[in-house]
């Protein structure tokens, strides 16, 4: 059963893809994890997977990383295969996974030492230092460090070998806010630097901020593909206006005069919250104010925000990301 819509707002040709899936699929048991992925990422573009928990992100990300085997379907890095150069993709890829233990007893230095030791070439250990600003815990033992420059440092052991891919599996997961800045700092320099950047977050407002184009997923299915601009104007209106009225005056909202005002692009209601999706905030509000008190009704809540890749989520499957 599948009643979701899907956007593909794609623009990218194959010319030029460091990878292309297609027709990935893999299942665990009875649950289809993977079911049918098709992408494909442009040289130097940062590409972020979307999606709730479950939906079968860090699975494809996984099979891209050659760490687990597809049950059917292709994938192509750098124009290469897994079955016949792996040895050479390892040397060209860097892979942080969402979750790495480090041997506690080393230091940051040493870490990255033994890091950098497993590729021909690469960048040196300082330079891997201060790009993942770890310079005051070089002689740190990783034990030491906290989830942020943990990260930081399953970053820069990512980077170290100088990748032309670059894999990063929910790098901001469980950090502080202010940890969370400074990885996207990091993202930026890395783009900056052409890397191509493969990112899976299920934070829309990181996807938003870092990614060239996003493929939100869902039931283990690519749903929507485009330009974060792209998916958020897909849905038509540019805010989100949500209200609430008065408990006993539910049954009386009257949906198809809200969806007749001029403006309103979409209505639906969720737990007795409405939401409609809204092209010209200062002209739609004064209709929407008088529509609600020509029903007879008073308002308990009434706020707008601009459309988010979290609304885009919401409008194609009827589900908050964050209830996930
Ligand atoms: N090794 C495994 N054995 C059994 N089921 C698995 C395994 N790995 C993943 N799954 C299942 O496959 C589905 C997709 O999981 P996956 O980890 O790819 O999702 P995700 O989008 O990355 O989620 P999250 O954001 O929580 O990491 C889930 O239902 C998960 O329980």
């Amino acid at each position: 059963m599948d009643s979701t819509k899907t956007i593909n707002t794609e623009v990218v040709g194959t010319a030029g893809a460091s990878l292309a899936t297609t027709g990935l699929r893999k299942s665990f048991g009875d649950v289809k994890a993977v079911a049918g992925v098709d992408l494909e990422v442009a040289s130097g573009e940062c590409f972020g997977l979307l999606g709730p928990n479950g939906a079968g992100k860090t699975t494809t990300i996984e099979i891209c990383e050659g760490l687990t085997e597809a049950d059917a379907g292709d994938v192509t890095l750098l124009g290469m295969q897994w079955k016949s150069h792996a040895n050479e993709l390892r040397q060209r890829i860097g892979i942080q996974l969402q979750e790495t233990q480090f041997p506690d007893k080393l230091t940051v230095e040493e870490t990255l030492r033994l890091f950098r030791s497993f590729f021909r070439k690469g960048i040196a250990v300082d330079e891997a230092i201060r790009t993942s600003q770890l310079e005051e815990k070089r002689t740190a033992r990783v034990g030491t460090l906290s989830g942020g420059q943990k990260q930081r440092l399953a970053m820069a052991c990512a980077l170290v070998g100088d990748p032309e891919l670059l894999f990063l599996d929910e790098p901001t997961t469980g950090l502080d806010p202010q940890a969370r800045r400074h990885l996207w700092d990091l993202v930026d320099d890395l783009k900056h630097a052409g890397r191509t950047i493969i990112l899976t977050t299920h934070y829309m407002d990181e996807a938003e901020r870092l990614c060239d184009r996003v493929a939100i997923m869902d039931h283990g299915r690519v749903i929507a593909l485009g330009t974060p601009k792209q998916l958020i104007a897909s849905m038509g209106g540019d805010h989100i206006v949500e209200f609430a009225v008065t408990g006993n005056g539910e049954g009386k909202v009257d949906a198809k005069a809200l969806t007749e005002i001029p403006g309103v692009q979409s209505h639906r209601v969720d737990a007795g919250l409405h939401q409609l999706s809204v092209t010209d905030l200062h002209t739609t509000v004064p209709r929407i104010f008088a529509a609600v008190d020509g029903m007879g009704l008073d308002l308990t809540e009434f706020r707008t925000h601009s459309a988010t890749l979290e609304d885009v989520f919401v409008s194609l499957t009827g589900r908050y990301l964050r209830d996930e």
